[in-house]
């Protein structure tokens, strides 16, 4: 297995406070890894550090097999890396293609690298109808996809983003989010992500999740959702009562809301039996998939971390 990010007890102290608490993980190449947390668990100050913009207090980070130094300026990480923060870095007066070519002359590309780097870039982010745009001009999801392309401009293997879709419409999200995923699945790029979006984590190969400082969870959505969520049912009954008989008397636990028992399921293929029994007392039914929105309610939900 190729890591593309070791982070070995990393900490991070600010003054009296200790943002980031001893914290280890791994990114394996070309995945696409979450980063979740609530406000203030240390994302961004953790993203920062892995971007070269922010000393670290202690630990070890290596990032495409360098080791960040914090007595050197890692510009081989930093040129092997892509970063996208909340904040925007283009130029308001530029075009998009203008401030995308000026950030690949930085790196030192020829031009045919930058020619060809540009066309791999605007493909992916459908740059077509925005390029001769002033960036100042456009609107929040165009301005996204021109920071994404700018991030890229000189084909990083790993793109760090930080919350990239936040305060997108849900169509702009999803039209952003969609050229992220196959960015990552047609290149094989290793994507970093913090997200507040627990349907973008749910596609991730690996999600950690943070709080106060520390990892308090970490797997696949698959375990994160077998460790934390559930599958339930939702049956509405003819008549409440004969429901309620009908629960009682199979030894079924539930709960009720508004006329709306809900099961408690091991898996939805669980509800098919019950449905059969239960088929002539109900009037509609609804299986409910354990979600990635209950696994994080539920991690926050628990004890505050030692
Ligand atoms: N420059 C700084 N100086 C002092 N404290 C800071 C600084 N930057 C962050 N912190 C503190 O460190 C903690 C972690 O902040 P951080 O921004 O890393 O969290 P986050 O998980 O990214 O939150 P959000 O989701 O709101 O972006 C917070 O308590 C924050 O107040």
């Amino acid at each position: 297995m190729t890591f593309a990010i070791k982070v070995e007890n990393l900490c991070k102290q600010y003054g009296d406070q200790q943002a980031v608490k001893g914290i280890s993980f791994t990114v394996e190449q070309g995945t696409l890894f979450a980063f979740l947390g609530e406000n203030g668990a240390g994302k961004s100050t953790t993203i920062e550090i892995l971007c070269t913009l922010l000393k670290k207090s202690s630990g070890q980070v290596t990032i495409n097999g360098f080791t960040l130094d914090a007595s050197n300026d890692n510009a081989d990480i930093r040129k092997s890396i892509g970063v996208v923060f909340q904040q925007s870095l283009l130029d308001e007066r530029l075009t998009v293609r203008e401030n995308i070519l000026h950030r690949g002359k930085t790196y030192g590309l020829s031009k045919t690298q930058l020619t060809d780097n540009y066309q791999f870039v605007s493909t992916y982010l459908h740059l077509e109808d925005i390029e001769e745009k002033k960036y100042g001009t456009l609107s929040g999801g165009q301005k996204r996809r021109a920071d994404i392309a700018r991030a890229l401009i000189h084909r990083p293997s790993i793109l760090f983003l930080d919350e990239p879709t936040t305060g997108l419409d849900p169509q702009t999200r999803q039209f952003v989010w969609q050229a992220i995923k196959q960015l990552q699945l047609e290149t094989n790029m290793t994507v970093f992500l913090t997200t507040h979006y627990m349907e973008e984590a749910a596609v991730a190969h690996q999600v950690t999740v943070l709080k106060q400082g520390k990892i308090v969870a970490q797997g696949t959505p698959d375990a994160l959702k077998t460790k934390y969520a559930y599958d339930s049912m939702a049956l509405v009954f003819q008549n409440a009562q004969e429901g309620v008989k009908f629960l009682e008397e199979n030894a079924i636990s539930y709960t009720e809301k508004q006329g709306i028992y809900t099961i408690r399921l091991t898996s939805t293929l669980q509800a098919l039996p019950l449905l059969k029994k239960a088929e002539p007392l109900i009037t509609s039914f609804e299986v409910i998939k354990g979600s990635m929105d209950d696994v994080f309610l539920h991690i926050m939900a628990e004890e505050e971390v030692a």
